[in-house]
């Protein structure tokens, strides 16, 4: 579970793991040290296949004998090639028997393919450790079932092996699929923006010329980047400037498609963009822009998408939805500002060129955020600092890797893990009006839940609702910001909470954590999870609707609620069938215990 407590996220320390260090021997250190070695090769090699095929999870898998020697390796070059751990039984022969496999992650073996545990089973391995489990709900945790299943010890990092280094093991592992991960949790491919700049912070001069701000060498990293991603994004302006072509010219490879997001359609009638003989483009527009040139460049076969709202965050659902992974963003300041500000980013790169340019209107990476304050900046998390030919390649994460638990199960998942659903014959139970027979599935309805605070002691919050709209606000070091918790917190009603944490989050944008899109649902989970658990009425009577979807008839709310005519992701239903299905014990449910009985 991410426990976040602050603007920054510290999820890799936990008070359980310092307790475990503590009591360790220097034998458990030992066998840890290597434990936490050969999953970190595991990561290291998992990421050897990126850049040549579509992105796709990551697999490595290391075998290593009794005497930790390591026997054979392999990594998951594609999807549908020889698993990761079928290649290094391959490799490893005889020595499998009877020696440790270390992977990354969980197998996921979808579409009926077992191949990864069977290699496994059938080489006479004996333990399994594995760094992370699979987080996509319906392949979550079906491999090492089935390992252990057929005899087979089983080690999964941060449940059975709990340690300091284990831990960092583990965030490697996190790190290796962060745009998996990060796609399952939120509906949203993974996203990098990368720029580069000059010392003194422009992507251009005044009058908008960039060619080059950044080294060859620099620029041959970003090829490779490209190369690790689905697309790349820019916005109109860029294309009008730069002229770019977008591709990723490292040797071979996979190369990503473009996507140009244009509000106007004021683009150029030749552009670099509408030569797709290589690599296929995308214009994301504003319904009925200038209909003549979409014809235009419909008819050089640019493919034309329009949106009623054309914004970072719908155009990013969107493509989530048409099954990308991750994005790179290589768009100027004004649009940066807007995707960064929709909460749709989640990894910086910043080449940064020992160049001056000056210049009063020369253009930064990141246009108008509204902050006015220092301590409104967005923190970077695991920052890292290369020298790239004579730049300086500064990288880390906006948004941090969510741990996999809650994982939250699509609409067809829903069926998957809970068997008594079908997807054809399954009632559909509403709620939302707290006086309604199933009312008490609404945030609104009148329990009190008890959640610890940053400093670990426990805080009553009146409904879920104070909770989840104080939660905003949460962490952000600002008086006024702690001035809105504590108004919601006393607020005198859910509704009255809810009014407030609305009109603050619309008038103060500014003192909404930075991390809140990514953190919202985390918030939402952990507090329906106390108030089913301490109230033994409300568990009887969401286990009493095992078999049924669970709908909030919320028209508004597209989001939390299922829309007035089906149109809204039900995320509340949602997570409450999660949970119903935790307490059935139909998945596993998060280990840390995240309230008190009141
Ligand atoms: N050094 C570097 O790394 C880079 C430098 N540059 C430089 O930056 C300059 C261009 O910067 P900039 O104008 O910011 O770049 P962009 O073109 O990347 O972004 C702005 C444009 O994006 C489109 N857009 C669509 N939806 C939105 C939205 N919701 N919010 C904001 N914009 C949206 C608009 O296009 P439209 O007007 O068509 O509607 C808008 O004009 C150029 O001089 C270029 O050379 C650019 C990229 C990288
Ligand atoms: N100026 C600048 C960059 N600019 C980005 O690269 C795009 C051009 O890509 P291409 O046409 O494929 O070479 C351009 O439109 C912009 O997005 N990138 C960098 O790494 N370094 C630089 O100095």
């Amino acid at each position: 579970m991410v426990l976040f407590l602050g603007t920054k996220s510290y999820f890799y320390s936990s008070p359980v793991l310092c307790q475990s260090i503590a009591s360790n021997s220097n034998h458990n250190h030992a066998a840890h040290s290597l434990d936490a070695v050969y999953i970190k090769r595991a990561a290291d090699i998992a990421d050897s296949s990126a850049g040549f095929t579509s992105p796709h999870p990551n697999f490595g898998c290391v075998i290593a004998t009794p005497s930790g020697t390591v026997a054979g390796e392999g990594y998951l070059y594609a999807q549908g090639t020889k698993a990761a751990e079928v290649l290094a039984v391959e490799a490893a022969g005889g020595f499998s028997k009877g020696s440790t496999a270390y992977l990354n992650m969980e197998p996921g073996d979808c579409h009926g393919d077992h191949s990864a545990v069977s290699a496994l089973v059938q080489a006479g391995i004996k333990r399994v450790v594995v760094g992370i489990r699979h987080p996509l709900q319906h392949l979550h945790g079906n491999a090492i079932r089935s390992l252990r299943g057929q005899g087979l010890q089983v080690d999964v990092v941060g449940e059975d092996l709990k340690s300091k280094i284990m831990e960092e093991a583990r965030k490697s592992c996190l790190l290796v699929n962060a745009p998996l991960i990060h796609r399952a949790t939120s509906r949203v491919p993974f996203s990098v923006i990368k720029y580069a700049m000059t010392l003194d912070g422009k992507i251009a001069t005044s009058s908008g010329h960039a060619a080059w701000i950044s080294s060859k060498e620099s620029r041959n990293r970003v090829f490779e980047l490209r190369g690790r991603s689905d697309a790349i994004i820019v916005g109109g302006n860029t294309v009008r400037k730069d002229n770019p072509r977008l591709t990723a010219r490292h040797g071979g490879g996979h190369t990503p498609i473009r996507i140009v997001m244009t509000q106007t359609f004021n683009l150029p009638e030749e552009a670099n963009l509408w030569d797709i003989s290589d690599v296929s483009t995308i214009v994301v527009t504003q319904r009925g822009a200038r209909r003549s040139l979409q014809k235009l460049l419909a008819s050089k076969g640019v493919e034309v998408v329009e949106f009623d709202i054309l914004n970072p965050r719908e155009v990013m659902e969107y493509f989530h939805d048409r099954g990308y992974l991750s994005i790179l963003w290589e768009c100027g300041g004004t649009l940066a500002a807007s995707a960064i500000s929709s909460g749709v980013i989640h990894k910086v790169f910043a080449f940064v060129a020992p160049k001056i340019i000056g210049g009063k209107n020369a253009p930064s990476p990141v246009g108008e955020l509204g902050m006015v304050e220092m301590s409104q900046a967005l923190d970077l998390i695991d920052v890292c600092f290369e020298q790239v030919g004579p730049d300086m390649l500064i990288s880390g994460f906006l948004q941090p890797v969510p741990d996999l638990v809650p994982v939250i199960p699509s609409e067809d998942e829903t069926f998957a893990i809970d068997p008594s659903i079908t997807p054809y014959d399954s009632k559909i139970i509403f709620f939302y009006k707290t006086w309604d027979p199933y009312g008490a599935f609404s945030n609104f309805s009148p329990h009190p839940i008890q959640m610890p605070d940053g400093s670990g002691s426990y805080v009553t919050w009146s409904s879920v609702e104070h909770y989840y709209q104080a939660h905003k606000f949460v962490g952000v070091n600002e008086p006024a910001a702690k001035d809105c918790v504590e108004k919601i917190k006393s607020a005198k009603s859910p509704e009255e909470a809810a009014r407030m944490g609305r009109s603050m989050q619309k008038q103060r944008p500014d003192l909404v954590r930075s991390d809140w899109e990514g953190l919202k649902i985390d918030v939402m989970y952990r507090a329906l999870k106390c108030k089913f658990s301490i109230y033994p009425h409300l568990q009887s009577m969401l286990l009493t609707t095992a078999g049924s979807v669970l709908v909030e008839a919320s028209p508004h709310d597209l989001f939390w609620g299922g829309g007035r005519e089906g149109e809204g992701l039900n995320y509340l239903g949602r997570l409450l069938m999660l949970i119903r299905s935790e307490f059935l014990g139909e998945c596993p449910s998060p280990s840390e215990s995240t309230c008190t009985a009141l």
